[in-house]
């Protein structure tokens, strides 16, 4: 591991120096957009504004005869829309690094829209190792192309190895954004027995004891990602960068995505993927905290101004820690009201 000193310095000379802090982003959604399609992209000029993030894929789900176009798609689309000037981040989805696209990939999206990509987001990362590389990677073509700003990394949680290893992944660079759950290509990894993308299991339950009438047993559905999911979200929290929930693949099932989506908001998420325009919405409103709670959060720190000693509010107790929790959601709700005016009315900021 390296030193704390250097830690943060460039890794190539001419290299922009290493982000200290993530820049403050509301990313409630990351965007998929198919780049390679020209009918698709027509559109991202009417959808960028109504997302946070949109994301170019060049990985899974583009076929491989259009990698090429779907590279050339995302240069086109980074000229085509001033996300910039929306306050819409943009970002790439590489092909994984023992793909034969990545390196040609990553060298020209920073030679032709190093200023005007935000993250990259890695798939199948196994282990730091794979960020030490595209972190020397980027920081040589940075320097190479007077880039100004470090781009960011985002790495997908969806190999076993990776699993094991996400604590040190979510350490390994100052440019470390995020981690992202990938539940299919993880399934597949951890030889499942499922074709869902994300989501719930009707088999995967719990029943209780037989009762001694017969009466039928009751049974729920448990939740199969939540060892992963609450692994990597402790990873993100302890190295001070974002975990997302990846994708839904039921497109027809609104309701359990928006039950996914929550789960994910709760247990500490700052977005999740959308795949198709009818997931924004649902993300919106996931990500976005409640206006109701935001309100009472205030009162908690309205209640307590200098955070300490103890408070009953409405037959709650509060103290230091549901201070802590309230500023959470404060913090939160302040910097979306700030993008986003909707938001800000509803929380009369
Ligand atoms: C599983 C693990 C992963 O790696 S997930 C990430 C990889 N997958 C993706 O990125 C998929 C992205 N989404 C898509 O390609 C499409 O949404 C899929 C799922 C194929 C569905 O498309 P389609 O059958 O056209 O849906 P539809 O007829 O309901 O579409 C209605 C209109 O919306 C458009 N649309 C669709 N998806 C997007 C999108 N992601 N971004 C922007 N626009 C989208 C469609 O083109 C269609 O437009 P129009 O009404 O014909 O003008
Ligand atoms: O890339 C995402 C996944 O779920 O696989
Ligand atoms: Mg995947």
């Amino acid at each position: 591991m390296k030193t704390a000193r250097g830690f943060f310095k460039p890794l190539a000379i001419g290299a922009p120096a290493p982000w200290r802090e993530l820049p403050a982003r509301v990313e409630r959604m990351i965007h998929f957009v198919p780049p390679h399609l020209e009918k698709v992209r027509a559109k991202v000029g009417e959808i960028a504004p109504t997302v946070d993030v949109i994301l170019a894929n060049l990985e899974d789900a583009i076929p491989a005869d259009a990698k090429g176009a779907a590279l050339a798609g995302t240069i086109a689309m980074s000229r085509e829309v001033d996300f910039k000037a929306l306050g819409v981040g943009l970002w790439v989805r590489i092909n994984c690094l023992n793909s034969p696209w990545h390196l040609d990939e990553v060298a020209t999206l920073v030679e032709k829209a190093g200023d005007r990509i935000d993250v990259i987001m890695v798939p199948k990362v196994e282990g730091p190792w794979d960020i030490f590389y595209i972190d020397q990677l980027l920081a040589s073509l940075e320097a190479k192309h007077g880039v100004t700003r470090p781009i960011l990394l985002h790495a997908i949680l969806e190999t076993a190895e990776g699993v094991m290893n996400v604590e040190q992944i979510a350490g390994a660079s100052p440019r470390m954004q995020g981690v992202s759950l990938g539940p299919a290509d993880l399934a597949a990894s951890r030889a499942m027995k499922t074709t869902r993308v994300g989501g719930g299991h009707p088999g995967y339950r719990v029943i209780e004891d037989p009762h001694t009438d017969g009466l039928p047993r009751a049974s729920v559905q448990q939740d199969l990602w939540h060892y992963t999911f609450a692994k990597m979200v402790d990873a993100c929290a302890a190295h001070g960068i974002k975990p997302f929930y990846g994708p839904f693949g039921a497109i027809d099932d609104p309701v359990a995505c928006e039950q996914q989506f929550r789960n994910a908001f709760l247990m500490g998420c700052a977005g999740a993927w959308s795949l198709h325009p009818s997931q924004i919405a649902i993300a919106k409103t996931v990500f976005s905290p409640d206006p109701a709670e935001v309100a009472f959060a205030r009162r908690i720190l309205e209640a307590m101004p200098d955070g300490s000693g103890v408070a009953m509010i409405d037959g709650k107790m509060q103290d230091d820690a549901t201070w802590k929790q309230a500023k959470v959601m404060v913090d939160c709700a302040r910097q979306i009201a700030a993008k986003d005016a909707e938001y800000a009315a509803l929380y009369g900021f």
